[in-house]
């Protein structure tokens, strides 16, 4: 029996059963453990390249007050994280609709960037800090009159949020504090568990088709992967924005609750799936989503050429003109 490198420990994913990469090979070269894509079962991505998490939340530098909260905010996202439990929100507040704007999604990237290198952060809860709006998807005006470069950055940045999200290594709840068309339920869906506040005035859906546009695969793959090939197909085809009530019923959304009780259900549901070692469930969900991101991830520039091509075409250009001219109406 070979050694095991002197990182070898509890706190690898493979204990107590030393993986490939833990044991010191007859040269003795030290081989860095804890190491988790050494110790992933072949097949199984690692959702990031962070280091497990289990039993390292709630640590508290000595000297420090229990329950400190972080907060940070640059502009649009507001990110608060309560160091004593392990979870942060992030709020969305871009008014008026929060709509998924470059800013916005760069934003969004690097705030959850952050809490994924934050040693003390293990879950995150999605919320909106406008009254009635979750988030009104992509914003619209990215995609209307600009140039195949602009079009290029923004859909990498759409691709890149997705990619975060879905992949995370972290506990995601979406806390659905309103509406939350297209992009926005995308975000939800792409979460961990979905809580929608219990108002028949809120709808959630994939609404692309409505606008004359189409729902790229992932997003396609990601409904699907939610709520199964036949209500994704009818839900697509027909760009259906479900109430809060239908959006339960279809499983679009996990459960709703009273609008008072949002966050503190988000809370509880968290510490339920924090619950488990992070190991075991992190390698789970990989196992779940990682074909669904692998096609993304192996087709990624194809993706942005169909994007650039198809929103370039002057009869889409001439659909979202005239939905954004609606919109307007609406909002008088
Ligand atoms: C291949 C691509 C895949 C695409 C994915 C997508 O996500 S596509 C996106 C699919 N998304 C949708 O289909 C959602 C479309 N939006 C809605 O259905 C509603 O706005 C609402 C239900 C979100 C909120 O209703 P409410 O009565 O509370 O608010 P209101 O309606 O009065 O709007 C206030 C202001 O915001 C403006 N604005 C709104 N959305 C967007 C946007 N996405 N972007 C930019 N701007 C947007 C609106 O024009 C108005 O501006 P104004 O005139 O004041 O300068």
């Amino acid at each position: 029996m070979f050694p095991v490198s002197p990182n070898y420990g509890s706190g690898c994913p493979c204990f107590p059963t030393p993986c490939a990469q833990a044991v010191l090979g007859s040269t003795s070269t030290p081989v860095p453990c804890p190491a988790l894509p050494a110790c992933v079962p072949p097949g199984v991505l690692p959702l990031s390249r962070r280091p497990p998490a289990w039993g390292r939340a709630a640590r508290q530098p000595p000297g420090l007050p229990l329950a400190l909260a972080r907060a940070f905010s640059n502009n649009k996202i507001l990110v608060e994280l309560d160091e004593s439990s392990g979870v942060a929100t992030m709020k969305f507040k871009s008014p008026p609709v929060n709509s998924l704007s470059l800013d916005f999604l760069t934003e969004f990237c690097i705030s959850l960037e952050k809490l994924e290198n934050n040693r003390a952060c293990r879950g995150v809860i999605l919320t909106s800090a406008i009254p009635k709006i979750f988030s009104s998807g992509l914003d619209i005006t990215e995609m209307c009159g600009k140039s195949t470069e602009h079009y290029a950055e923004f859909w990498r940045a759409v691709q890149e949020m997705w990619l975060r999200v879905y992949g995370c290594n972290m506990v995601m709840i979406a806390a659905v504090n309103g509406s939350s068309p297209a992009g926005g339920c995308l975000i939800a869906l792409s979460c961990d568990y979905r809580i929608m506040v219990d108002n028949p005035k809120f709808s959630i859906g994939l609404n692309e088709t409505q606008l004359g546009i189409v729902a790229p695969f992932w997003f396609k793959d990601t409904f699907v992967n939610v709520v199964g090939q036949r209500i994704a197909e009818r839900s697509l085809q027909l760009g259906a924005l479900h109430p809060a009530p239908e959006a339960l019923k279809l499983g679009v959304v996990d459960e709703l609750v009273p609008e008072e009780k949002l966050q503190e259900r988000a809370a509880a549901v968290m510490a339920q799936w924090l619950a488990l070692p992070d190991h075991a469930r992190q390698i789970t969900k990989s196992m779940m989503r990682k074909t669904v991101l692998d096609r993304l991830i192996s087709h990624r520039e194809e993706d942005i050429q169909h994007f650039i091509s198809f929103t370039s075409k002057e009869s889409i250009q001439k659909s979202l003109r005239m939905y954004m001219e609606m919109l307007r109406k609406k909002s008088g």
